[in-house]
This record gives structure tokens, C-alpha cells and sequence, in this order.
């Protein structure tokens, strides 16, 4: 059992235990002196000339403070201040995710006194808050790299900070590979047309209805050959590797900024623990009974875990008697839709404390207000990716140090804090420095395809920070040939290559919307690859399994997973028709919510699901792609996914295993499958989960003859 030391701290400046209604206009003045003052008090506010002065006579600055030294917030407004935006340009933060840029962009507009999306502003896949007068831009690495898809100088942002390096996703390492050769671009004169072949008016989708305008102004800029200033550059963490970064960026010079703004202990347990899960629910209560007022910030691995444990938590507390009941139980994760994310960051009611069960999404960038201790198993799911298999699965694994500080930097940020680490720390010292760059361990198709796009063909002469593995890229290339999207040369194939690196989804989500225009199947295949692009569907509690699985039956479609997801949204959408009918918007929504639960349907995902569905419909019917529906003639969709999801091939063996044809791998179909006891001869599978087997996840039956025939790109050569 983790150890807990008695007795906590308690601060005054606690605010988080008020009720939230709409503020009196004394409230407004108060929060507003109060945000002043904090501001005035973070560490970086006392070397803003400093670091103005080194933004000017530095093209790139590497930046290293402390978690929550107010580095994100501070620095983009000091750099408003001095003048940066001047000529309407803009300044850039990335985040590796959402949430962060989201949260981040709100607070930095409170502070700044204006609207969300005015001067300050968020953009990130499926949702932009941006308009023609935001001057500082939050947003997602992937976000600005799809954006140079349309203008490869850049030519609007002054600045861009590439915010919580660290933790070096996919994009963010593209990012500064090509951030790198815009500020050369950017350090001469244009007044030749650039290298546009891929910004040429295909029929592919743009990512929304500003770029065309976007896209306009830049072509004129680039004809009037237009001097383009230089492109600040500015690279921040808590914890990077300064040293390796400066080396990256040509000797460029690295700035520390100096102080925390509030000291956060750090627990260890003295034995490491069986059961994590546990421990984290005995420290929740630990905390709840025994220490001084606070938030808690729980690091779990993801929806599924934290789903049981907010279960959990709520059964045990209400076994408490009812004056210590007083605890709010929140979730957030990365399928969670983001309206249902921000609850986090709301107050908890007067009286309770709040508990927020987290994935890593709340690790860096963001403040949770009120947060006072953060436990931390110390485990992260990752991708792990084979070349050898050409499969990403999801492991469990520990974090890094870089990842234990900045976990345990989510506390201490509005006064001292404290971090419970459930593991002992002679475990901590063996942990890795920093997390494995996300190019050396995950699929890199999506990011090949996004460099094609952007004119880079020589994918393995690109200036990676680290190179990822030949083998990885040599796999990932083949992939790509395999789907379409590249030439035999390997260069970006004309129209399918560019509608598919134009889609926000991973390429072969892309390309089965592609190829399901020609199968008369695309209203079926948005639905299936929307319902895909969220987690657990269905909710299954664990003591009501044979009442789940009845409610379900009706949905469920002998031909597979994908079949049975459309059934689900067909029906969740018409009982949403109807309830609409004589009903507000609010209670028809409610009524679906309870619908949801009737049918065991996680009410969460599916909102979200009905989210990107009409967004990623807008994307195809942009690009021209006809939307039919095959009504009747399903052979039409799952001939469409053998022709799609080929690679992901497998045949039942004698003892009931599969065998994936393209790897020869065994693996088992997912028991939360619909074909999990009713197995077919040969199946295609969605995505591969190594827990203890290696599961298909999101199966449909198809028939073994149609994989030479649909895909004799493939099944051809094999023979
Ligand atoms: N939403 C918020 N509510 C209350 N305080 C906030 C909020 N966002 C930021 N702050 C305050 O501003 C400080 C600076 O936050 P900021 O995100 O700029 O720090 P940082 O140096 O970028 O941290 P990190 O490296 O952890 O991302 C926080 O410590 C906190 O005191």
C-alpha cells in the first residue's frame, strides 16, 4: 500500500470549492486582479525583456523552464506585447495535443481580457476557434503540418514555438525537420513560385473553407514575389534534452529559466505494488480522509481503466458515511469529446473535492485548477510498432523521468503540491531519461504520406532529429504503393495519394472512404469510420455482462464489427429523428443519453462519433466524392473493406486461432467481437491489440476469393 504521509498542507488560496454560476461583476474584478497577480508572480515574469531580447537576436532559441514557470501561457503574450504580430502575422504554439492547446488558448484569452477566438485562438482536427483577428494560435503539432500541406513558407506566422518538445510525437519531429527549411525558405526572397504541384486544385478536400481564400492569398503573395520576414523559431519543455536540440539546430543558443513557482513533494511507495489500479483507489481515499484540501489528478492508461475505476471509486465512496461523500469523480481521455473534456477544468462543487481520473492527455501544458496532488502509477500505454509484422499494437510500459516530472508538475502549480509515485524509487533511478522518440516505435505511413505532400520524396535523406529505422520507412513505403497513394516511383499518386493525405485520418481510414465512393457504400463507410475513430462503443459493465450482451444482440450483424457499428448509429440516429419531434434540442438530447444507456452504448463515444462523422462528410463531399448508400447489397461494404483492409487479412486454423496472411502472425479474434463466437473462414480485422494475445479488434467476414481479385496488387504477386 502506497505510503501516505498525514497531515497535508493547506492553502489559503484554495478557490476551487466555490459553486460555479455566472460571476457578479465584483467576481469579474477580483479574478481578474487575481490572474494579474499570478501572472506577476510566475518565474518567467521577471525575464520577459531578457527573453524578448533574445527572441530578436536569435532566429532560434531553445527554451527550458520549469513545469509551470508559465512558459506557455507568458511567453506568446510577451512577444504580442513586443510587437511580433505587427503586419497581421501571427504567432504559432504547438502542443502535441488538443487538450492542451485547447485549455491553454482559453486561459491565455482570460488573461488577455478578450473573446476566445479573437486575438487568441485554438485550432485543432475537427475544431478551429480562430478568425482573421487571432494574433496568438494554439494548436496541435499535426494541425501546423497540415497546414504547410498549403503553405510550405508558413508565410502568416512570425513565430512558432514548438511547445513540449520532449515528448517528440510523430509530428512534432516532422515538424522541425521542416520548420528548419522554412526559415531558410523564409530567409530569402520568393519571387519564384514555389514547388506548388501538390497545392494545384485537384478535387481533393482542403481542410476547411478558409483555405481556399488562404491558399489564394499566397499564390499572389508568391507571384508579386512578396520578401517574407524571417521565421522565428522557439523550441520550450520542462525537461528536454537542451544539449541535443541546440546540436540539431546548428549550435543554436538554449536559455534556462530559473524557479519553480510552488515546491511539490514527491512519495514513493516503499514496495512497488501488484495491483496499480488498486493502489491508485487506496490513495484516492488515503488522500480524500486524510490530507487537506485539494484536487487529485490520477494518471491512469486508458478509457477502459479509467471507466472501471470511476465505477470504482463511486461504490467505495458510497459505502463512506455521508459527510465524507463529498467527492466529485471526472474522466478525461482522448476519445472523450472535447466539451466533456473542459469539465476537468471547472470547479468542483462547494464542499467536494474533485478526483479526475486522466491518460497521459493531461500530462504536460495543461494547469487543472484547483489540482493539489497527483498520483502516478507510473505506466503509460504506447504504440509499439514491428516493421517486421507491419503491425502497431498498444503496450503497457513505464514512463521516463521526463514523464514522471511532468506528471508530478501538474501539481504545485497554484500553490505547494504533492505527488504520490506508486512504485519505489529505486525503481524511479532505473527508469529511461526520456521517452523513445514516437518515430522510432510507431507506424510512419501517415507521416510519409504528409511529407510526400509537401514535395519531400527522399524520405530517408529528410533532416529527422533522429532518423527512423529503413526498415520501418522501406515498410511504411510499401504500404502507401499498396494502398494507391504512391506511384510505382513512389511519388504521391495523383488524385487518390493527394485526396488521402488531404483526409485528417490515418491512410487507410482514408482510403476505404476513397475507394467506398466506388463501392456505393460511402454513407456506411463514413459511419463505420467514424465509429472507428473512437474508443469502446459499447459499455459493458463487468457485473452486468449477459444483460449488455441481450441489449446489443439487436445491433449486433453476423457479417462483423463494421456492419454491426453502422447498425448502431442508424439506430441511435433515428430514435435521435424522433425524439427531436416536439422536443428542445436539450431534452432530445437527453432522451438519446438514456437511450445510451438502455442499450449499453457509451453515450460519450458516440457523440463523439456523430462529431467527426459530419465533419469527416463535409471532407468527402468537398473533395467530390459521391455518397451513396449500398441499402440492402451490404456485400458491396465488406467487399469494399477486403479491398481496403487486404493487409489485415486472416484464416481461421484448425484450432480456432487465425493467421494473418500477409505476416503469417497468429492471432485471436477480440471476445467483445461480434463474430467472436460465431467464427468465419477468413476475416479482415480493423487494428491489433498485444495484451496478453495478439487480438483483431473490429472484424468482418469476407470471402477468401475476393483478396486476389480486390486487391492483385497484392494477392497477385503473393500467388
Ligand atoms: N487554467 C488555469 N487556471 C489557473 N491557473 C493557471 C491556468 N493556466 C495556467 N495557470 C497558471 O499559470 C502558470 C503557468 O502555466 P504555464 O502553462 O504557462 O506553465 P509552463 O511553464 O508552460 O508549464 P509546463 O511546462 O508544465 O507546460 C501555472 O503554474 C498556473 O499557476
Amino acid at each position: 500500500m502506497p505510503s501516505v504521509a498525514s497531515g497535508g498542507v493547506r492553502d489559503s488560496t484554495q478557490s476551487n470549492n466555490q459553486s460555479s454560476g455566472t460571476p457578479s461583476k465584483a467576481d469579474f474584478f477580483t479574478r481578474k486582479q487575481k490572474i494579474a497577480q499570478q501572472r506577476k508572480s510566475l518565474p518567467i515574469a521577471s525575464v520577459e525583456k531578457r527573453l524578448v531580447e533574445e527572441v530578436r537576436s536569435n532566429d532560434i532559441l531553445i527554451i527550458v523552464g520549469e513545469t509551470g514557470s508559465g512558459k506557455t501561457t507568458q511567453i506568446p503574450q510577451f512577444l504580442f506585447n513586443a510587437g511580433f504580430c505587427h503586419d497581421g502575422k501571427i504567432i504559432g504554439i504547438t502542443q502535441p495535443r488538443r487538450v492542451a492547446a485547447v485549455s491553454v488558448a482559453r486561459r491565455v484569452a482570460e488573461e488577455c481580457g478578450v473573446e476566445l477566438g479573437q486575438r487568441v485562438g485554438y485550432s485543432v482536427r475537427f475544431d478551429d476557434m480562430t478568425s482573421s483577428s487571432t494574433r496568438i494560435k494554439y494548436m496541435t503539432d499535426g494541425l501546423l503540418l497540415r497546414e504547410a500541406l498549403l503553405d510550405q513558407y508558413l508565410s502568416r506566422y512570425s513565430v512558432i514555438i514548438v511547445d513540449e518538445a520532449h515528448e517528440r510525437t510523430v509530428p512534432t519531429d516532422v515538424l522541425l525537420g521542416l520548420l528548419k527549411s522554412v526559415q531558410k525558405l523564409r530567409s530569402g526572397s520568393i519571387n519564384q513560385l514555389p514547388n506548388i504541384e501538390h497545392m494545384k486544385a485537384d478535387n481533393g478536400a482542403l481542410m476547411d473553407k478558409k483555405n481556399d481564400a488562404q491558399r489564394a492569398s499566397i499564390l499572389k503573395q508568391c507571384r508579386v514575389g512578396i520578401k517574407l520576414s524571417p521565421l522565428k523559431l522557439i523550441i520550450m519543455s520542462a525537461s528536454l534534452d537542451a544539449r541535443a536540440f541546440s546540436e540539431y539546430f546548428g549550435g543554436a543558443k538554449a536559455v534556462h529559466v530559473q524557479g519553480r513557482q510552488f515546491p511539490v513533494d514527491i512519495l514513493y511507495t516503499r514496495h512497488p505494488e501488484t495491483d496499480y489500479v488498486d493502489a491508485a483507489l487506496i490513495t484516492i481515499f488515503q488522500i480524500h480522509l486524510e490530507e487537506g484540501p485539494g484536487d487529485i489528478l490520477v494518471f491512469l492508461t486508458g478509457q477502459e481503466e479509467i471507466e472501471s475505476s470511476e465505477r470504482l471509486v463511486k461504490e467505495r465512496l458510497r459505502q463512506l458515511p455521508e459527510d465524507k461523500q463529498m467527492l466529485k469523480v471526472l474522466s478525461i481521455f482522448s476519445s472523450l469529446p472535447s466539451e466533456k473534456q473542459m469539465q476537468v477544468f471547472m470547479p468542483a462543487p462547494t464542499g467536494f473535492r474533485k478526483v479526475i481520473l486522466a491518460t497521459n492527455i493531461a500530462e504536460t501544458s495543461v494547469t487543472i485548477p484547483g489540482i493539489k496532488y497527483v498520483i502516478d502509477p507510473g505506466l503509460v500505454k504506447a504504440r509499439q510498432y514491428s516493421a517486421h509484422t507491419g503491425m502497431e499494437s498498444l503496450i503497457i510500459v513505464p514512463t521516463s523521468k521526463a514523464q514522471a516530472l511532468q506528471r508530478s508538475g501538474r501539481a504545485g502549480r497554484e500553490g505547494p503540491g504533492k505527488c504520490f509515485r506508486l512504485y519505489p524509487e529505486r525503481e524511479f533511478e532505473k527508469l529511461k531519461d526520456s521517452t523513445l522518440p514516437d518515430i522510432l516505435r510507431t507506424d510512419l505511413s501517415n507521416a510519409i504520406l504528409q511529407l510526400k505532400a509537401l514535395g519531400v520524396d527522399n524520405i530517408l535523406g529528410f533532416d529527422f532529429m533522429e532518423k527512423p529505422k529503413s526498415e520501418a520507412v522501406v515498410k511504411s513505403l510499401e504500404l502507401l504503393a499498396l494502398l494507391g497513394a504512391l506511384t510505382d516511383e513512389y511519388k504521391l499518386s495523383d488524385p487518390v495519394g493527394h485526396q488521402m493525405a488531404r483526409l485528417p485520418l490515418d491512410p487507410t481510414h482514408s482510403k476505404a472512404l476513397i475507394l467506398a465512393s466506388q463501392f456505393n457504400c460511402l454513407e456506411e463507410m463514413l459511419i463505420a469510420v467514424a465509429m472507428l475513430s473512437v474508443e469502446s462503443i459499447f459499455y459493458t459493465p463487468r457485473e452486468k455482462l449477459e444483460e449488455a450482451r441481450n441489449a446489443t444482440k439487436c445491433f449486433s450483424s453476423l457479417e462483423g464489427d463494421h456492419q454491426t457499428l453502422v447498425n448502431v448509429y442508424r439506430a441511435s440516429d433515428e430514435f435521435f429523428e424522433k425524439t427531436k419531434i416536439g422536443n428542445s434540442r436539450e431534452n432530445a438530447e437527453k432522451n438519446l443519453r438514456k437511450w445510451c444507456k438502455e442499450n449499453f452504448i457509451n453515450s460519450r463515444s458516440l457523440r463523439h462519433a456523430r462529431d467527426i462523422h459530419r465533419q469527416i462528410r463535409e471532407n468527402v463531399e468537398h473533395m467530390g466524392l459521391r455518397v451513396a448508400s449500398c441499402g440492402d447489397e451490404t456485400i458491396q461494404f465488406r467487399r469494399c473493406l477486403a479491398a481496403t483492409f487486404f493487409l489485415n487479412a486472416a484464416l481461421k486454423q484448425p484450432d480456432g486461432t487465425y493467421k494473418v496472411l500477409s505476416s503469417g502472425q497468429t492471432v485471436q479474434i477480440h471476445p467483445t467481437s461480434v463474430l467472436f463466437r460465431k467464427k468465419a473462414e477468413c476475416i479482415i480485422f480493423d487494428d491489433l491489440l498485444r495484451t496478453n494475445n495478439n487480438y483483431m479488434r473490429n472484424v468482418t467476414r469476407i470471402d477468401y476469393l475476393w483478396l486476389p481479385e480486390l486487391a492483385p496488387q497484392y494477392y497477385a504477386l503473393k500467388g
